[in-house]
């Protein structure tokens, strides 16, 4: 942030940031203000690039970059394939990738990982690995997420260094409960919309997601359907963001789709109850 600040002729300090950059430092800006704590050092501007017209900020609708948007990996894609849209989505600022390939054995989830980490260097996307925490150690990705049939979220916890984070699939009130008393620091609820990836099983809804958002006191994010189309239906259930593998893994240009969810998230108006807090790494 040093190499780019001049100082104004009106007083004060102009830093022209990346687009990574600015949006952590608005993001965290927001969040220290929201939460109530230390207020940020500077006075932040942000250009609305996806609204034309519309002023950030006089209306509280100024919620730029508090959505987190999670990248599933769909386990399909060739390595070489993978890289490359994960180099998109990072670009277009996601704020994970999570590395979800159930079937691969643990030097195969490794290898993946390994060569995905070099990729998301210089950016502001974390990786998280699903289910193994072994690989996710070995390699020195962000965090787990753990399904439900995965180890104890506690066991888990007791395992990780702190900055790595730990989630948690929820499919219910009880399990969201037990996942936040058990010290998950994020849930995913779903399917939340109709979804290809559970065909023929009827979507939970807003609804209950906007119930678990209520009950709990950490991030929850909305996973299953969600799209461009209905990401502002989700952000006013409270949630802290999605997760989406369809509406990215298999869009023809991934990182236009994920700027689409973030306007999306962004034009909702609606701020997260519980704002995801990324870990000082
Ligand atoms: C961020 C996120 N949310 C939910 C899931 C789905 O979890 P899955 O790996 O399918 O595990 P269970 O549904 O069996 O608990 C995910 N992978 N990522
Ligand atoms: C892994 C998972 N868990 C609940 S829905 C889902 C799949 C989400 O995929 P999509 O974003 O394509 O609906
Ligand atoms: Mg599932």
């Amino acid at each position: 942030m040093e190499q780019d600040r001049q100082r104004l002729p009106e007083g004060g300090i102009f830093y022209e940031l990346d687009r990574h950059a600015a949006k952590v430092y608005i993001r965290d800006s927001l969040v220290r203000l929201q939460t109530g704590g230390p207020r940020p050092g500077g006075f932040v501007m942000a250009r609305p690039f996806f609204c034309p017209g519309r002023t950030w900020g006089a209306k509280g609708g100024f919620s730029l970059g508090l959505f987190q948007i999670h990248v599933v990996t769909d386990g399909q894609k060739a390595a070489q394939e993978l890289a490359e849209v994960v180099r998109k989505v990072a670009q277009a600022g996601a704020d994970a990738v999570q590395l979800r390939y159930k079937a691969a054995p643990a030097l195969e989830l490794y290898r993946l990982a390994e060569q995905l980490l070099p990729v998301l260097d210089g950016t502001s996307t974390r990786l998280l690995i699903n289910d193994r925490v072994d690989v996710a150690l070995a390699v020195g990705a962000h965090g787990v997420h753990l399904a439900a049939k995965s180890l104890p979220v506690d066991r888990v916890r007791a395992l990780l260094p702190a900055p790595m984070v730990v989630g948690r699939s929820v499919h219910s009130l009880e399990e969201a409960l037990e996942a936040q008393r058990s010290g998950a620091d994020y849930v995913t609820f779903g399917h939340v919309f109709t979804t290809r990836s559970k065909p023929g099983v009827p979507p939970r809804g807003p609804d209950d997601l906007r119930r678990i958002v209520e009950s709990v006191d950490i991030p929850v994010l909305a996973i299953g359907g969600i799209t461009p189309n209905n990401a502002a239906e989700a952000a006013r259930t409270g949630c802290a963001g999605v997760a989406v593998i369809g509406a990215v893994m298999g869009h023809a240009n991934p990182g236009a789709a994920l700027s689409a969810l973030a306007r999306a998230l962004e034009a909702s108006g609606a701020a997260p109850a519980h704002p995801f807090r990324w870990p000082a790494s």
